[in-house]
């Protein structure tokens, strides 16, 4: 691949001002003023250039459910909101539980092209939550699967999540847990404290998340292997895995951009769009999970990109499902809820966002963010755009998004994968000139 784009004037996260010229596939040179000798020009005045986005957390629902989403539809909707690497669920059908199912997805993925798909591996068989996955089968596929994760499903039992702990410890994998204890959440419908009661809905306790964090955490000491804790939503639960952090627990956790900024009273509209898993909490809840950000103890913001047809969201509040569309929309609601806050600067979120769940999951190339001689995996934002978010925004299939009808901060103009761009002008490229790309920079890189 020789094709060479040059990025003028562009404000990195720290603030420096700089050209970026892509070439084969890498960032071939940094500073002001290069030559625009044989590039095509983009004028980035006024935009931050951010390391390419790394989603440790999306559902992409292919195979089976692709009347929610597929792979291709899911990568659309990733490289509009910047990123150019996700971890797909394991939640499909048939369960991503064996090798031929996960090098099934990495490969829709590839052919795609728009972001790098990493399929993650479930712990158990068919997320039964009874019998091990052919988790070591899946690790040296050639998807070489790192994430192991029930995600949907919370692996209660204890011997099983201390199996699967002694089990990716051996190649160095991290499993990553749903923290949710199903018999104190039977029923559960949303946040439990007054509300729930006022409403009548089934309550979900904070110490549902937080017993299950407590027990993993001193399962990963006892084990010493790596546990990553999914959607932490509660202040008890930042507390825990600041404890096991502070003990020198190898445990690492994320917070969904949606808990940064909503809280549980949405459900008052009965709009089912606001049902999530775990649910939206209280005001306290949400300033807990910013300060964990703040100091450490939270290393992640990770979308949970979780699509449903519009049928299972237009039901009764008891009947939808659970989950809301997040990848189109979680840098903006980053930045209203961090950035426009004042909580942290653009620095962080490059590592929240890029370098830190590309470390968790290993995915290679992500170390040193923008630099010469690293892979082009980029993402220009205009952080001064503002606009009422709308049905128009999203390049998934499904449009359960909170978000419809609300005015947020920021935009991303364009998204460089593997030195090609996925997004330009803020629009997403057709798709058969990225798969075209893909093909091309996959021979490129093969040598
Ligand atoms: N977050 C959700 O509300 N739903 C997710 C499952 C999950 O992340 O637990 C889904 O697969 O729909
Ligand atoms: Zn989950
Ligand atoms: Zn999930």
């Amino acid at each position: 691949m020789t094709k060479r784009i040059l990025i003028r004037g562009a404000a990195l996260a720290d603030g420096t001002t700089t050209d970026i010229l892509v070439a084969d596939g890498l960032v071939a040179e940094l500073g002001a003023g290069l030559s625009d000798a044989g590039a095509s020009v983009v004028d980035a005045a006024g935009l931050i250039a951010l390391p390419g986005l790394v989603d440790l957390h999306t559902h992409l629902r292919e195979p089976g459910y692709e009347h929610s989403e597929t792979v291709l539809t899911g990568s659309r909707a990733a490289a509009i909101g910047g990123f150019t690497a996700v971890h797909a669920m394991a939640n499909t059908s048939p369960v991503a539980d064996t090798a031929g199912v996960v090098e099934q997805v990495q490969a829709l993925g590839d052919a795609a092209g728009y972001v790098t798909v990493r399929p993650v591996g479930a712990v158990t068989i068919g997320l039964g939550g009874t019998q091990l996955a052919e988790i070591g089968a899946m690790a040296q596929s050639r998807a070489r699967v790192r994430v192991f994760s029930d995600d949907g499903k919370c692996v209660s039992d204890a011997l099983l999540m201390r199996r699967a702990l002694e089990y990716v410890k051996t190649f160095d994998g991290v499993v990553a847990q749903h923290a949710q204890e199903p018999r104190l959440t039977d029923g559960a419908q949303m946040n439990e404290g007054a509300l729930s009661s006022e409403l009548g809905l089934t309550g979900w306790p904070a110490v549902a998340e937080e017993a299950i964090i407590a027990r993993d955490v001193l399962l990963a000491e006892h084990v010493g292997a790596r546990l990553h804790v999914c959607h932490v939503s509660t202040a008890g639960s930042v507390d825990v895995v600041r404890w096991a952090k502070a003990r020198g627990i190898p445990v690492t956790a994320e917070v969904t951009p949606h808990h940064l900024l909503l809280t549980e009273d949405l459900a008052l509209t009965w709009d089912a769009r606001f049902k999530v898993n775990p649910p939206l909490r209280s005001r306290d809840d949400v300033d807990a999970l910013r300060a964990g950000l703040a100091d450490g103890t939270i290393d992640v913001i990770a979308t949970d990109h979780a699509p449903h047809p519009v049928e299972e969201k237009e039901s009764a509040w008891s009947d939808a499902s659970f989950g809301m569309v997040g990848l189109e929309s979680a840098l903006s609601v980053v930045q209203a809820s961090l950035i426009d806050t004042g909580v942290l600067g653009w620095v962080d979120i490059a590592r929240l966002l890029s370098s830190a769940p590309a470390a968790i999951g290993r995915v290679a190339g992500y170390d040193r963010g923008i630099a010469v001689g690293a892979a082009a995996e980029f993402t220009l934002v205009d952080p001064s755009a503002s606009r009422e978010f709308s049905t128009e925004e999203l390049r998934g299939r499904s449009v359960n998004s909170p978000y419809l009808g609300m005015t947020l901060p920021g935009r991303v103009m364009m998204t460089v994968h593997s030195g090609y761009p996925t997004v330009v002008d803020g629009e997403v490229v057709a798709t058969e000139f990225v798969a075209a790309a893909a093909a091309e920079s996959r021979g490129f890189t093969r040598g």
